[in-house]
């Protein structure tokens, strides 16, 4: 699922392939903690290191950004976090607002990394006329009437919907329709969007599917036993660096094909494609 299909082209128009543009938070997280230690510059070993990455391929990544280090230095790692955030395009406020202010919509409310990486919450959602009013992480949760009034007022382009999965659907549409172009997602369903709109998919129980997996595996090794219908050295050779590159590839982010309601045919065998970052 981590290798989801996509129709999209696999490089963006300025040329920064998708995988590149995937690892970039991951080294903008890295160097956001020297950062706070004030540590002035940094090897690409011990960034590869810190972000979970392998160093020839951060080079390259570096390399599109233009930025190719110092020899004997290495990089500049002020510098590294103020070009990466502008290609992320965190050197912009981004208002977000947040659609179902149950458990999970009032836990991410609640959460202050949003502000600090750039994304202002601007307002939260909820069906539920009982809810209207009540302050959530200090802000007054507004009523689904609203939503398209909310939108256009805040110039919002970012939506989280954290609704019923019945409700996605339709949340969705009408965020779409009041023009918002980036949607991330945490019900569990398969969302239809126009062309032009980016869905990513947060599904925690998927990541933890996939850690049973690896368990598994680990497990079935420790006892030595092959699987059913695999050669003992099969078994032997697909051992954990095949299940750390698994666990590891970049995901991928999914952009409507051609045509209104193309979501699905955008999408991995598993029709997901999950927005959590490979740890
Ligand atoms: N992605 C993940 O890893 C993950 C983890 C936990 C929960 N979830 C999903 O997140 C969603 C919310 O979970 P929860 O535990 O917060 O549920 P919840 O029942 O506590 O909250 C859902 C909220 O959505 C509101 N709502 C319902 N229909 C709406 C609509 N049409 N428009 C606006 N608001 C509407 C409800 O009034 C309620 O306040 C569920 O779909 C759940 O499956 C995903």
């Amino acid at each position: 699922m981590a290798t989801g299909r996509t129709h999209r082209p696999a490089t963006r128009s300025r040329g920064i392939p998708e995988a590149t543009v995937a690892r970039l938070p991951l080294y903008l997280r890295a160097l956001t903690a020297l950062s706070e230690r004030s540590v002035p510059t940094v090897s690409s070993e011990e960034l590869a290191a810190a972000a979970g990455v392998n160093s020839a391929k951060l080079r390259k990544d570096f390399s599109y950004l233009g930025s190719y280090g110092t020899r004997g230095v290495g990089y500049d790692v002020e510098y590294l976090v103020y070009q990466i955030s502008r290609e992320l395009g965190l050197t912009q406020d981004w208002p977000v607002v947040i659609v179902g202010i149950g458990n999970l919509g009032a836990a991410l409310a609640n959460y202050g990394g949003f502000a600090s990486r750039g994304f202002r919450v601007a307002a939260l959602i909820d069906a539920d006329p009982a809810m209207t009013g009540k302050p959530v992480a200090g802000i007054a949760v507004q009523h689904t009437d609203e939503l398209e009034k909310i939108i256009t007022d805040n110039g919002v382009s970012i939506g989280v919907i954290a609704t019923p999965a019945g409700a996605a659907q339709q949340v969705c549409d009408r965020l779409v329709a009041a023009g918002v172009t980036s949607i991330l997602n945490f019900a569990p369903t398969v969302l239809s969007v126009p062309d032009g709109v980016d869905v990513r998919k947060v599904d925690l129980s998927i990541e933890l599917q996939i850690l049973a997996f690896h368990e598994q595996r680990k497990a079935g090794e420790e006892t030595g036993a092959p699987e059913e219908g695999e050669s003992a050295q099969a078994a032997a050779q697909d051992t954990v660096p095949g299940a750390a590159a698994v666990a590891q590839t970049p995901l991928a982010p999914h952009r409507a094909a051609s045509g209104a309601g193309k979501d699905n045919g955008r999408q991995g065998p598993d029709g997901d494609v999950p927005a959590v970052m490979p740890a």
